[in-house]
């Protein structure tokens, strides 16, 4: 995949949201994007999709121009989890399968993906297992209340989230694999699992991470900066510590902040 001199913005009278990006992701490698918010990370995984074309230069995938790509062909070769994933009023298993509906009566498969992504476990605790049906609405109680077979589970954010990891991770055939914060809403402990398994998974495909956990990126084989649209620095994690850059400086906030507090004196 690579983006040629790319230029977006969402609207004419809105701001230049990317300014001349190029960047090469070869084949089988991981590329992580950081940077902060309004960088224009989302945007550009949403060009890769083709939600968007770009407005000027372009974005090719094995030479060709995605703008010759018919989005349905595109996507078939993506797994792509984005930060608004859905959530529906499905059991735990259709939640996963829709994202593979070839996959969706295949047990082993889904529990696989489930079992990738973290969501195993919790699944499996839920009063009818994988069969059980999920719902996005909270019922305090009385009607639709827990007794009711017909209300759904409801699920925290973070157990949302790992469904929907779940789902990206089915497609494990697809050719791209492509992540926007797979970990936000996860607990520190989830969130470091969830990495670890990730990082095995995506071994020798094409991956793509933002995420602002420096410490979830930093195994990646190119690391990529994003800043107000351009890519100021780009590289190893090793080789953008010893660069000094922004990604340095960011790594080293964020490597105290997970460091243990000092204990207090004792009086
Ligand atoms: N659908 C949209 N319509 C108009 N502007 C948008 C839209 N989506 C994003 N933007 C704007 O584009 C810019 C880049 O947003 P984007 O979501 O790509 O950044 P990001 O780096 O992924 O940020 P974050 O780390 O907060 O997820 C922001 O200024 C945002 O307001």
């Amino acid at each position: 995949m690579e983006l040629r001199d790319v230029w977006f913005r969402y609207d004419e009278r809105q701001p230049w949201v990317l300014k001349g990006v190029d960047l090469f992701i070869p084949f089988g490698r991981s590329l992580a994007l950081v940077g902060l918010n309004g960088a224009g990370k989302s945007t550009l995984i949403k060009l890769l999709c083709r939600f968007y074309d770009p407005v000027r230069g372009s974005v090719h995938w094995d030479g060709t121009d995605l703008r010759d790509v018919p989005p349905p062909e595109l996507r078939a070769r993506m797994a792509v989890l984005f930060q608004d994933f859905m959530s529906s009023d499905l059991t735990a298993r259709e939640n996963i399968g829709v994202g593979a509906l070839e996959l969706l009566g295949d047990d082993d498969e889904i529990r696989r993906a489930a079992g990738l992504a973290g969501a195993h476990e919790l699944v499996t605790a839920l009063p009818r297992g994988y069969d059980t049906l999920l719902s996005r609405i909270f019922f305090a109680d009385g009607e639709g209340g827990e007794d009711d077979p017909a209300a759904g589970t409801t699920l925290s954010g973070g157990q949302w989230q790992r469904l929907a990891l779940a789902r990206a991770l089915l497609r494990q055939s697809r050719d791209l694999l492509g992540l926007d914060e797979p970990s936000a809403g996860l607990d520190a402990q989830a969130e470091y699992e969830v990495h670890a398994r990730l990082r095995a998974h995506r071994a020798g495909r094409m991956s793509l991470l933002v995420s602002h956990r420096l410490s979830a990126v930093r195994e990646a084989d190119v690391i990529v900066m994003l800043d107000g649209g351009r890519i100021t620095e780009q590289g190893t994690h090793d080789e953008l510590m010893a660069a000094g850059g922004a990604y340095e400086r960011l790594f080293t906030v964020q490597a105290r902040g997970y460091l243990p507090q000092p204990a207090a004196a004792e009086s």
